[in-house]
């Protein structure tokens, strides 16, 4: 019998960088946000761990040390007898983009082996935050704000949030997280209030190491109806807020064709 799980594409509405933690990680204040869509994790039972990768942006991801199978690891290392599944990666989300990918996945990989192994789900919380700052958040793949690493979590009921629409654009140059976070000027602008008037302390850093990111943001700017527009994580995708889904469909129409796109709603 197959299993499936949605691995949601994760968007910081906002996100402000607030010094350093004593790891050496940087202290985080984020609004996490969802969308419907994202990639797709399949599992069937089998005696060892596999897994196939398919999908539009399947190309140039290694099976060998993918957060699938990491997260698949690190879940079976709590479990007292060895098992198995063969995992299948539907990769949907461009790869390194700021939208979770690989947190996503590795976080809807825990809750399908959660269900397939009959495991406490207390054991997938346990082993999140070593596979990422952002796991914790995929893990729950509800609206949530995040501090410390962004693993330290709070769930937001918003009606600004749910079932918003949004449309994703990535100028496809894939950015390290390291080395935007390296980029970033040190300077604390301060916390975190209200979301629509918050910042990406990143974008700046972003944007210096991949000029056409502001390109994007300017695009989206123009479109009829974009309400809020800003870069996700360490970029390079950025999003466009609408209030209907015309609006963004409109927009995803327009897109040129040398840059990703997804229109999608906030879950
Ligand atoms: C920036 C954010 C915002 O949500 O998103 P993405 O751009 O990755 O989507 C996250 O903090 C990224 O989380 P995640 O992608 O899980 O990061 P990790 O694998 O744990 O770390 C990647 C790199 O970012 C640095 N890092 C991560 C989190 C943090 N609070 N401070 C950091 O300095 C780590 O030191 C590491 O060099
Ligand atoms: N399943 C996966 N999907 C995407 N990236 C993965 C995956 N497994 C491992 N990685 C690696 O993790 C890195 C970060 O990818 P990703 O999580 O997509 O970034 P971001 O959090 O910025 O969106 C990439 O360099 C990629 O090689």
């Amino acid at each position: 019998m197959r299993l499936s799980e949605p691995a949601p594409a994760k968007l910081n509405l906002a996100l402000h960088v607030r010094g350093k933690l004593p790891d050496g990680r940087h202290a985080l204040e984020t609004l996490f946000a969802f969308c419907t869509d994202g990639d797709i994790v399949h599992a069937e039972p089998a005696d060892t761990l596999s897994l196939q990768i398919s999908g539009p942006f399947a190309e140039g991801l290694e099976v060998e040390g993918n957060l699938v199978l990491r997260a698949a690891e690190a879940l079976r290392g709590q479990t007292a007898d060895t098992r198995g599944a063969a995992l299948f990666l539907d990769k949907r989300l461009p790869v390194a983009s700021g939208i979770g990918g690989g947190s996503a996945d590795a976080a809807a990989t825990l809750r399908l082996l959660t269900r397939m192994w009959r495991l406490d789900p207390a054991r997938a919380s346990e082993v999140a935050p070593d596979l990422g700052a952002d796991v914790p958040a995929c893990l729950l793949s509800m609206t949530a704000r995040g501090e410390g690493a962004g693993d330290r979590l709070a769930l937001i009921t918003d009606p600004l949030i749910s079932g918003r629409p949004v449309l994703l654009v990535n100028p496809m140059h894939g950015l390290s997280t390291a080395s935007v976070f390296g980029a970033w000027d040190g300077i604390d602008r301060g916390p975190l209030e209200k979301w629509q008037q918050g910042r990406n302390d990143l974008q700046p850093a972003a944007v210096s190491l991949e000029p056409e990111i502001r390109e994007v943001l300017d695009w989206l700017e123009g479109r009829e109806g974009a309400e809020l527009v800003r870069m996700s994580g360490s970029g390079t995708t950025c999003f466009a807020l609408f209030a209907t889904e015309e609006q963004s469909a409109a927009a995803a129409g327009q897109c040129p064709s040398k840059w990703w796109h997804m229109a999608s709603l906030l879950r």
